[in-house]
């Protein structure tokens, strides 16, 4: 099948690989020339496991990369709109949506023959069958339905793990506005063999996405304030608690080979110092607002959010615990961007941590494996070292603070074993054993008092 798909981000660039590698012949389309004479020239304008192989491997041929809509468009039976879809301070903006589905509708409207439109971009319930129609159909003259099929096929895949995601995703969401398009669609994913599909109208497809990215976070925020209050009872683990709540059956399933999944960062009940990233935090905010404006107020939600903005406090207080300033304290920072496996730092709980930490005017030393050069962009040089590695991060550190789960972390207590003054270890992610070094703090717990 010749799919054009518009928007080259991590969507639209990880969907456009994957469904060439799969067999379609794809053109990725993208406003930003560098970033598409970057994939022309086989790298990767993002980093992600496995994308860099997959990208050389068909670049040139099933794929290639443009600027060029119209021709995109032109030379496709299907298109498929991957662009942003920020949060705007009050309301999810469409600006971007709007845009694609009127440059669409412009080739729509010299071109002979039946196109199917489908958006990807995770868009607030409504927004295919009305905006994007809308858009569609004055730009093109025509109507949906007859010259043009209408779909929504949410994107659930993980930044960091977006190929395997991509290729071995848990279903597969055809909404469509007639089941030609929803055909259409089915064809596209016809190499996905094996995989739940689920035919639906556009309207459920949207919520299906909103829906599954508000439970998670909610999972999160949820395992946070039960972690909080281990904390604050003191003596009580939140590791510990999670784990007997998770061993219920109705939580993990005995699997086949009857073992169970573990507890942990898999299942969405690993407290921590908070979710971040390019969707969690504006999907959940901007299904609030839209049930606002629809008159139903999302009170579980609000709670959600309101945890998650305050949880990177968790950390400055357990700093604060165990020093009366941070003036002048070295503290090393394990971990910026917002998850493992990725150079992301959008909306990173390292953030909030850092900028404070800066304010009260701490020596910070710190250390991401691939997102150090995006946190320079950020913080500037005030007050912070750039370390390549964990070991020169922590060296003379009085304060180790771990914000991200990278598992090359995990060899900290190794690292600093040796040393004869022990820093403090503030496990923002839970990941360094409570008995591994000599002085802890992690979220979630706190000593009982003697
Ligand atoms: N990042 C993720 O892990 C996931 C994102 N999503 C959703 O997918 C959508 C896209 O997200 P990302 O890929 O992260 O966004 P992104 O911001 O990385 O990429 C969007 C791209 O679209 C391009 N663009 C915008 N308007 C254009 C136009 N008219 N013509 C050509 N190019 C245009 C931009 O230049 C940019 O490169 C969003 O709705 C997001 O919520 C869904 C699942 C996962
Ligand atoms: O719509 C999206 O963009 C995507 O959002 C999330 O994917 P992503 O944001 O890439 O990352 P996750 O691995 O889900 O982690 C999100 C945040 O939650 C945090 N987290 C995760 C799990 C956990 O137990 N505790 C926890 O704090 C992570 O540190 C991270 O900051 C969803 O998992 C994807 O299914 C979805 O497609």
């Amino acid at each position: 099948m010749n799919v054009s798909i518009i928007g080259t981000g991590y969507v639209g660039l990880v969907s456009g690989v994957c469904l060439a590698e799969k067999g379609h012949r794809v053109v990725c389309v993208d406003m930003d020339a560098d970033k598409i004479a970057r994939i022309n020239a086989g790298i990767s304008p993002i980093y992600e496991r496995g994308l860099d192989a997959l990208l050389q491997r068909n670049i040139g041929g099933n794929l290639r990369a443009t600027t060029d809509l119209a021709d995109a468009v032109h030379g496709s039976e299907l298109s498929i709109i991957a662009v942003g879809t920020p949060f705007d301070g009050e309301e999810i903006d469409l600006s971007q949506i709007k845009a694609a589905a009127r440059e669409i509708g412009a080739v729509l409207r010299e071109k002979s023959g039946y196109h199917v439109v489908v958006v990807k971009s995770t868009v607030v319930p409504g927004t295919t069958d009305e905006t994007v129609r809308r858009g569609l159909e004055a730009a093109s003259g025509k109507r949906a339905g007859e010259a043009f099929g209408l779909g929504m096929n949410p994107e659930f895949l993980r930044e960091g793990d977006a190929v395997a995601d991509f290729m071995n995703p848990d279903r597969i969401v055809m909404g469509g506005i007639d089941d030609r398009s929803i055909e259409c669609l089915d064809l596209l994913y016809r190499p996905f063999d094996g995989v739940d599909k689920i035919r639906t109208t556009c309207k459920t497809a949207e919520m299906i996405k909103y829906t599954a990215n508000s439970l998670l976070a909610t999972m999160i925020s949820f395992s946070n304030e039960i972690g909080n209050l281990c904390s604050a009872l003191g003596g009580v683990d939140v590791v510990d608690v999670m784990r007997g709540v998770h061993l219920d059956k109705r939580l993990s399933p005995i699997l086949p080979d009857g073992s169970r999944v573990v507890p942990g960062f898999t299942t969405y009940l690993e407290a921590g110092c908070g979710f971040g990233g390019s969707c969690f935090p504006k999907d959940v905010k901007a299904l609030i607002a839209h049930g606002r404006r629809l008159g139903q107020p999302m009170t579980l939600l609000d709670g959600a959010v309101t945890v998650n903005r305050t949880q990177p406090d968790q950390i400055i207080r357990l700093l604060k615990d165990h020093f009366r300033s941070l003036k002048d304290i070295r503290v090393a920072v394990l971990g910026l961007a917002f998850k493992p496996d990725t150079d992301d730092m959008r909306e990173s709980p390292a953030i909030p941590v850092i900028q404070w930490l800066q304010d009260e005017g701490a020596d910070i030393h710190a250390v991401d494996p691939v997102a150090g050069s995006a946190a320079r962009k950020l913080f500037g040089d005030r007050g912070i070292s750039y370390h390549e590695h964990m070991e020169t991060a922590v060296v003379e550190a009085d304060a180790v603070v771990v914000l991200t789960r990278w598992d090359v972390f995990r060899r900290l207590p190794e690292i600093i074993a040796e040393r004869t003054v022990q820093p403090l270890v503030v496990d923002g992610r839970r990941m360094i054993g409570r008995d591994a070094v000599a002085r802890y703090a992690g979220i979630g717990y706190r000593e009982m008092n003697p």
